[in-house]
């Protein structure tokens, strides 16, 4: 394994040197991780090297903060608010998010679930990448942090499916027993998630109802991905409210819905347009099925191998 050169953030694609931070919040188990190792996937970064990588993901979960004495043996019995934004170190999180925006290497803790706290000894060193996914219950939540996303995406799951992921996942790869995921669900979960993550969906350039499972939301966003990676499009501006105010619930069943608007960039239309123009530009014969939808298209023959974009 070796370390990326000195000069990567200049061959890397970006003239602002600047990665593409995409934010993907959501309810605890909307599928926020799988959506991520979905694009990772599609992008083939998920069996690279950490050091080869030009995408990768960090969660929210790495950056809640240091308990107290009193406060650890609550989080033991499950009575600590782990859904609450002060459960968070959320000026650790800015902080490191900075650097990434800066193109440095960052080492990002690892949180173990077992012990409610961060790995003592484990984290994970993130290499300047061109695409950087994080992903959270409240990475919107927080305005110093949410002003820094190029994109947000808002992984939209009901809640009876979440609660159906989240009791076999606690049990199985968290440690806890029925009544204790069940008591934490009840009296802090989804209080906090109405109170304060739900209200962030607002703040989403893209919703995706179902998570994975949307094929189509996926695919537009990894097409989107793939042309800041490979045609080298500068990173479009934060913090002048370029992505904000435009939002694009991608629904596989009922066609593409859109709502609000924004005098300036318009990540969601910019989204579609990208993907039409993608397809039309294509040659009838390496023209595909349009996302996610594996029909062939009238007049043109069956899709064969790859185009050597992401499927
Ligand atoms: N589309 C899906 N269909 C079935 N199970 C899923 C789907 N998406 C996620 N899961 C499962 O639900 C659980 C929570 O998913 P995860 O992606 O970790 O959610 P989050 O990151 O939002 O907490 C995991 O066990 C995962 O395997
Ligand atoms: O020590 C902890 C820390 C967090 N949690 C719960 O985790 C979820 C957030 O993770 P997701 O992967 O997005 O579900 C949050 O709802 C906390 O309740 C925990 O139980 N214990």
């Amino acid at each position: 394994m070796s370390e990326k050169p000195a000069d990567y953030l200049a061959t890397n694609g970006f003239e602002s040197k600047t990665p593409f931070l995409i934010g993907v919040a959501g309810g605890t188990a909307s599928g926020k991780s799988t959506v991520c190792q979905r694009i990772m996937e599609k992008l083939g970064q998920q069996h690279k090297e950490q050091t080869e990588r030009r995408v990768v993901c960090i969660s929210q979960d790495s950056f809640y903060r240091t308990l107290s004495p009193s406060e650890r043996l609550r989080a033991e019995r499950g009575q600590f608010n782990f859904d609450h934004p002060d459960a968070f170190d959320d000026k650790k999180l800015l902080a490191i998010l900075k650097d990434i925006l800066a193109g440095k290497k960052v080492e990002v803790p690892e949180y173990d679930y077992i012990t409610n706290s961060i790995s003592p000894h484990r984290s994970h060193t993130i290499y300047p990448a061109d695409v950087v996914l994080i992903e959270g219950i409240l990475v919107f939540y927080f305005p110093e942090v949410r002003e820094l996303f190029h994109m947000k995406l808002f992984v939209d799951t009901d809640s009876d499916t979440r609660l159906a992921r989240r009791v076999p996942r606690d049990i199985m790869e968290r440690g806890r027993d029925l009544e204790q995921v069940l008591n934490q669900y009840m009296n802090f979960v989804k209080p906090a998630f109405e109170e304060f993550c739900l209200p962030t969906k607002k703040f989403a350039d893209v919703i995706i109802p179902r998570g994975a499972d949307n094929l189509v939301a996926i695919d537009l966003i990894v097409h989107h991905i793939w042309d800041i990676m490979y045609k080298k499009r500068p990173a479009p501006k934060v913090a002048n409210g370029t992505c904000n105010g435009t939002h694009l619930e991608v629904d596989e069943g009922n066609g593409r819905r859109m709502s609000g608007s924004s005098e300036d960039t318009l990540m969601a239309i910019d989204l579609i347009v990208q993907h039409i123009s993608d397809y039309l530009r294509r040659s009838p014969v390496e023209k595909l099925p349009p996302l996610g939808i594996s029909t062939s298209v009238p007049g043109s023959p069956q899709r064969s191998g790859q185009s050597g974009r992401p499927h």
